[in-house]
């Protein structure tokens, strides 16, 4: 019980976000996910997925390692199906929109639901190029609208008064922490309504950690967040809703504080008081 005693400070900081957020008018749909089922050849390693994920919220998966959280992160832009193996049924809707239709093109998919992963991964260019790069793809090639895009980025990923005098100086220069929110910065250039972060705190020191938290709160505000962590504390702290995974299944998907101060479910009992995993 020890545990959930921490959490419900982490909890009674992420119920201020939920109040204030609870004011807001009704929220739309972002991704609709029915019956999903995901296997790797022959093994399943998704199971039955249902989930209604809010827009301008932040959406946690907590689970123990091997449960299918990146897996199933991956599968909402369907980045997963790079690995040749895998086979998909079911359905996930974005914005009404089924994402598995022949018609939608998967790069229009990622345009919209980008993607930051667990190890910063800067491309070895310069600070503006990394940023800049994603606009170009979209065939941006005015000086001056890159400019704006990239201080914008950088503005909103909390990182442009760190960088704005090296934005010509190669991106590996930069510490862990502002790598990732680099990372960030590259992400938002190309306008997403979903960001889907993969551990992306787990490679940094806490200060950083703690401004990519921050970071978040804030981009809730424009953005949908779909965070994967293993930290439970982050969780609590940052998420409005938690979804907990378990060998492939997803066991319980509420409200945070819920989750963490009265689960409904014994396995989610049992694994955030660290009973496993
Ligand atoms: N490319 C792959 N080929 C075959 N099996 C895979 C592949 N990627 C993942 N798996 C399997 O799918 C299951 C779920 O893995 P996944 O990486 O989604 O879990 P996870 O919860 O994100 O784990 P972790 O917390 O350790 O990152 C595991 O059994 C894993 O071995």
């Amino acid at each position: 019980m020890k545990r959930l005693l921490w959490m419900k400070e982490d909890v009674s900081m992420a119920n201020n976000t939920q109040a204030q957020t609870s004011n807001q008018q009704q929220k739309s749909t972002v991704f609709d996910v029915t019956d999903l089922n995901l296997w790797y050849g022959e093994d399943q390693a998704l199971y039955d997925i249902n989930m209604n994920i809010k827009q301008n919220e932040v959406t946690a998966i907590i689970g123990p390692s091997g449960c299918g959280k990146s897996t199933y992160l991956k599968t909402l832009n369907r980045m997963v199906e790079t690995v040749p193996i895998v086979r998909i049924s079911g359905s996930i809707k974005y914005k009404d929109s089924e994402i598995f239709d022949d018609k939608y093109k998967k790069e229009d998919l990622r345009t919209k639901v980008g993607m930051v992963f667990q190890k910063p991964n800067p491309f070895p260019k310069s600070v503006y190029d990394n940023v800049a790069y994603g606009p170009r793809i979209h065939g941006i090639r005015d000086k001056k609208t890159l400019d704006q895009i990239v201080e914008k980025s950088l503005r909103d990923a909390a990182i442009w008064d760190e960088v704005k005098d090296r934005l010509n100086e190669n991106a590996y220069g930069l510490s862990g922490g502002q790598q990732q929110r680099l990372c960030i910065a590259r992400c938002l250039a190309i306008e997403p309504d979903v960001i889907l972060m993969d551990e992306p705190t787990s490679a940094l020191d806490p200060i950083s950690t703690l401004k990519v938290e921050e970071l978040v709160q804030e981009l809730k505000k424009k953005y949908s967040i779909i965070i994967v962590t293993h930290n439970m504390q982050q969780a609590a702290r940052i998420s409005d809703k938690t979804a907990f995974f378990l060998n492939g299944e997803m066991v319980e998907f509420t409200e945070t504080d819920t989750l963490f101060s009265t689960p409904s479910d014994k396995r989610t009992e049992d694994y955030i008081t660290g009973r496993f995993g």
